[in-house]
């Protein structure tokens, strides 16, 4: 049966609703079984609404409860590189993380620590309340940061078969929206890179050469800020994502375009902040959008350990001025500062409208030792 959803009341055309018998007799009597049904269709719509209701509710409360910014700690396994005869000098409680090495012990509160042992699905379980958040309307920020080689990308990219936080979130959101019949979504994606302080579109036709000097169109994008508040980056490609499909296709399309070098510390390190911006329309009586960042930030580096020199330095030292910027835009917000410094970089000024108290952040801070020491 054919049914037509007209704002909470299902419209059954009565014409379907007659029946041949085998003898050629048409009986039309089945009126007051369909109204039975509608009002139980339109009870159950209601229902559907309040605890859609309470639960959005329930979740601002938690926000509100445990801080719209939490913070994780993942330790990466030793890989080939390091001296595996190195005892481990960390010390793992469940929101504590001890390094202890050479008579300096340093200890770090979170949230939560994931140990060398987690998994790439233990990590996203504790990602996944927050992409309700984001269906549910809040502008919301999943950030990677920690030193060079520490597992940031891995984290939030991943491999084959191990499947960072990017293309599990967004797998999740479609499953999250195809259940939700109350209101229908849809996405959109973008892709872009801040590098050595200018903006660069990774989902442009036609990408701009690798270095800035010979970026032309689709580098240095400028920054828009509405009337309503919201934040714009001018000429950004905003693609929409019909289905999973297309949505990783395109993601692939923009991690290919990323710029990586090799370092001592990181054969492909990534030298700019990497991010990736899934655009959610809930459309209702009125259209309600939402932003949910997913972003891979550039290495926190020493540049003399990782050996670099020319443009590589000042790459590193563009990353480290635009961290610093993020770190004092996360200070003031922790600390309820009435100015809140956005406007001191680019990846600040981008995200001042999805970095704020009633936006969650989940920020993963990774690390391996003995380099935090
Ligand atoms: N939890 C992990 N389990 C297994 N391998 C990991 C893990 N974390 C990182 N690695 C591996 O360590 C190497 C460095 O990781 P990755 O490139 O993610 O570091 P990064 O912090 O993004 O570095 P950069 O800032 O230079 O881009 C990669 O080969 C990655 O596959």
């Amino acid at each position: 049966m054919e049914n037509e959803a007209m704002g909470g009341h299902v419209m059954v055309p009565v014409e379907r609703l007659s029946l041949e018998l085998p003898n050629g007799e048409i009986v039309v009597g089945y009126d007051k079984d369909v109204s039975a049904l509608q009002e139980e269709i339109s009870a159950l719509r209601s229902r559907q609404r309040h605890l859609d209701r309470r639960r959005r509710e329930a979740l601002d409360k938690l926000i509100d409860l445990k801080g719209s910014i939490r913070v994780f700690c993942r330790v990466r396994p030793l890989v080939q590189t390091n001296n595996l005869k190195t005892k481990s000098p960390v010390t793992v409680e469940q929101e504590k993380i001890a390094v202890k090495s050479v008579g300096i012990k340093k200890e770090f509160s979170v949230d939560r620590v994931f140990d060398q042992e987690s998994t790439q699905e233990d990590v996203f379980q504790e990602v996944k309340p927050i992409l309700r958040s984001a269906l549910d309307g809040h502008n919301v920020c999943i950030l990677a940061y920690g030193q060079t080689g520490t597992g940031k990308t891995y984290t939030m990219e991943g491999t084959d078969g191990k499947l960072g936080i990017v293309p599990r979130a967004i797998q999740e959101l479609f499953s999250l929206a195809s259940e939700d019949s109350s209101s229908p979504y849809s996405f959109s994606i973008s892709m872009l890179e801040v590098y050595l302080g200018s903006l660069r579109d990774l989902l442009a036709q036609r990408q701009p050469l690798f270095r800035p000097m010979e970026c032309s169109t689709s580098c240095n994008l400028s920054i828009l800020a509405t009337k309503s508040g919201a934040v714009e980056v001018e000429g950004l490609t905003d693609v929409s994502i019909p289905d999973l499909k297309k949505a990783n296709q395109w993601y692939c399309r923009g991690r290919r375009a990323r710029s990586t070098s090799w370092t001592n510390v990181n054969d492909a390190s990534s030298r700019s902040h990497c991010l990736t911006r899934i655009t959610i329309r809930r459309h209702g009586a009125t259209e309600e959008v939402s932003k949910l960042w997913l972003i891979d930030l550039g290495g926190s580096e020493r540049l003399l350990k990782t050996g670099a020199s020319g443009l590589t330095m000042d790459e590193g030292k563009a990353i480290n001025l635009s961290l610093s910027a993020l770190g004092d835009v996360i200070a003031a917000l922790r600390r309820k500062r009435s100015h809140v410094p956005y406007r001191n970089s680019k990846l600040t000024q981008i995200l001042s409208d999805s970095l704020g108290k009633e936006h969650p952040l989940y920020q993963f801070g990774s690390f391996s030792f003995p380099e935090t020491l």
